[in-house]
């Protein structure tokens, strides 16, 4: 069951929904029909490769850019419509934050809490503290942002992001540009910051990334989304292949033929053949358990079995056709 967001009036079955959503630039189609589904409470990754048309979404959910063609829907509201309700519980990183360098952390905070439509004044200090706790920046909220790192500048800017209570938290590329240590700081906080009961919503081009971070994704291509569940589906959902060892190579690929399974040769080893044979994506493909019997039932002396299924890599390549950045 889909867990539900919000309460009260306000509950909602996914916290972002997009039907067909659409973007041209003049003949380019730069998104095109993407329906999201992004359920409450998930760290959700937005993944793909450079120019696939992750940021061009984002700026369409957050009323930034105007669709061509297609619906928004977040913490259950129609956007644009909607946005004077929507977006006080929305929190946003996008093309990151813009900060005046020879204020402190907590200076810049209070001015963009103060430029807020519906913020108190009395509470300001309180809500800026809070924030840079969150972040873990309480220690240097009196530095001037021009000393600090590329990392802790982003932290400043997702503080931003929390300087009120939000249901969901949309981040465009967090980690972009930033060191091995900055990169660490930021990801770890977007872990966490699920715990709080927000849905974080987050687009990366790094595939190794999205899979330490994130419950579900998306993945896009060329505009288009090719795929979307939580991440232990994605996975499953790959093809698989039997990697079998036998003395009765020539009887095992009868057996296999009449499961219609196609052998192939993976060499010679001194107990038997290796014989490969491709299972189709799972649902519809035969359980290797079943192959296994099978192949026994029918005299083929089994020394060895493995179920080898293609990596998540594999298959966002296979997806999206482009290779992805897996170093960081
Ligand atoms: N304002 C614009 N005018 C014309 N074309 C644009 C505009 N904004 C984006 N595009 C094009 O739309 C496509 C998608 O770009 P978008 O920035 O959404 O991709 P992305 O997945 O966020 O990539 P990146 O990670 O590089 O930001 C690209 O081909 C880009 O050149």
């Amino acid at each position: 069951m889909i867990p539900q967001g919000g309460s009260g009036s306000g509950r909602y079955n996914l916290a972002i929904e997009t039907r067909g959503l659409t973007k041209h630039f003049g003949r380019q189609v730069a998104v095109d029909g993407v329906d999201l589904a992004v359920p409450p409470g998930s760290v959700f990754g937005f993944l793909g490769p450079n120019g696939s048309g992750k940021t061009t979404t984002i700026r369409m959910l957050l009323g930034l850019a105007a669709a061509s063609a297609g619906t928004v829907s977040l913490l259950g509201m129609e956007m644009p419509g909607r946005f004077r309700d929507v977006l006080p519980r929305v929190g946003a990183l996008v093309e990151g934050p813009a900060f005046y360098p020879f204020l402190s952390g907590a200076a810049n905070l209070s001015r963009l809490d103060a430029a807020g439509r519906s913020t108190v004044p009395a509470t300001r200090k309180g809500r800026v503290d809070r924030a840079l706790e969150r972040v873990g920046l309480s220690h240097a909220a009196g530095k001037k942002v021009h000393a600090y790192s590329l990392g802790m500048k982003q932290r400043l800017g997702i503080a931003n992001a929390l300087l009120a209570r939000r249901d969901l938290l949309v981040l465009d590329e967090p980690t972009n540009g930033l060191d091995p240590q900055g990169t660490r700081e930021v990801r770890n906080l977007v872990r966490s910051l699920a715990h709080d009961g927000a849905t974080v919503f987050v687009s990366s081009h790094l595939l190794a990334e999205v899979e330490q971070m994130c419950t579900h994704a998306a993945i896009m291509s060329a505009g288009r989304l090719v795929a979307q569940g939580p991440l232990a589906e994605l996975r499953r959902a790959g093809s698989a292949r039997i990697r079998l060892l036998t003395p009765d190579a020539g009887q095992a690929r009868s057996v296999l033929a009449g499961l219609g399974l196609a052998a192939e040769a993976g060499g010679s080893q001194p107990d038997g053949e290796v014989l490969l044979a491709s299972l189709s994506a799972a649902g519809d493909g035969r359980l290797p358990e079943d192959v296994v019997g099978q192949l026994v039932a029918g005299g083929v002396r089994v020394r060895g079995f493995a179920v080898e299924r293609e990596s998540l890599e594999d298959r966002f390549v296979a997806l999206t056709g482009e290779g992805f950045d897996v170093a960081q």
